[in-house]
């Protein structure tokens, strides 16, 4: 973390969600579920892959119980899918519950443009977390995104990430060779330990978005 940020607070937190086990009730794509299941298991939280829209208020009222967390990853998108993003968000408003948004590929496709806007829109989202790409074309710029990839740099995205912040009211972070983390209210945070191996294994950003 930078000059703004604190180690010791990183760890505080680590230790707390260790010490909570919370329960991660995640909406994603076929291509992570495994290992975005696996990545919460070592975090010391448990992942419950649900949704259906046939299930999804009675899960979300419980992870509501729990004091839980609910993640949205489009990354293979259909209008089932949508669907169900569209339930969960509805369910989360409903128990009051902040859920988080993965946009994958936004840019990519007009589809995943407009979907991620519209849950946006649908309010409630606690933080949204994606590549410059996928940042840069939800504040309405072209991101040149390459499929789920991005070609930019994070730090060419932090003024969208702020502009986009303040709109929706929630934390958005941005990945990279540095990631970015950046408040309603405008501040900071960055963390320049990007892992270039990162980029050769698939949905390494699927998991960031949910830890
Ligand atoms: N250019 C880069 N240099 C070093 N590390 C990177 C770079 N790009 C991404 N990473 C690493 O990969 C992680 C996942 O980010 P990213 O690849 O941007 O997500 P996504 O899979 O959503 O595109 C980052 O947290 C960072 O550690
Ligand atoms: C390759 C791929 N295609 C659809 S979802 C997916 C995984 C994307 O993972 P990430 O956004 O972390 O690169």
């Amino acid at each position: 973390m930078d000059e703004n940020g604190s180690v010791d607070r990183l760890l505080e937190i680590v230790r707390a969600v260790k010490a909570k086990g919370p329960l991660v009730q995640c909406l994603t794509n076929y291509v992570s579920m495994d290992f975005m299941a696996n990545g919460l298991l070592a975090l010391g939280a448990q992942p419950a892959m649900v949704h259906s829209p046939a299930e999804l208020d009675e899960a979300i009222s419980k992870v509501k119980a729990a004091g839980g967390a609910v993640s949205i990853n489009i990354g293979t998108l259909d209008l089932s899918w949508i669907e169900s993003f569209k339930s969960a968000v509805a369910a989360c408003k409903k128990y009051n519950l902040p859920w988080v948004l993965d946009p994958v590929a936004a840019g990519f496709t007009a589809l995943r443009t407009s979907t991620a806007v519209e849950l946006l829109e649908m309010g409630g989202c606690g933080v949204l977390r994606g590549n410059a790409s996928e940042i840069l074309s939800l504040s309405g710029e072209d991101g040149a995104a390459k499929g789920v990839d991005s070609t930019k740099g994070s730090d060419g995205a932090l003024k969208a990430a702020k502009s986009l912040a303040a709109k929706y009211g929630c934390v958005v972070g941005i990945s990279g060779a540095v990631d970015y983390v950046v408040s309603p209210e405008g501040s900071i945070f960055s963390c320049a330990h990007g892992v270039p191996m990162l980029q050769k294994i698939t949905a390494s950003g699927c998991l960031a978005t949910r830890q």
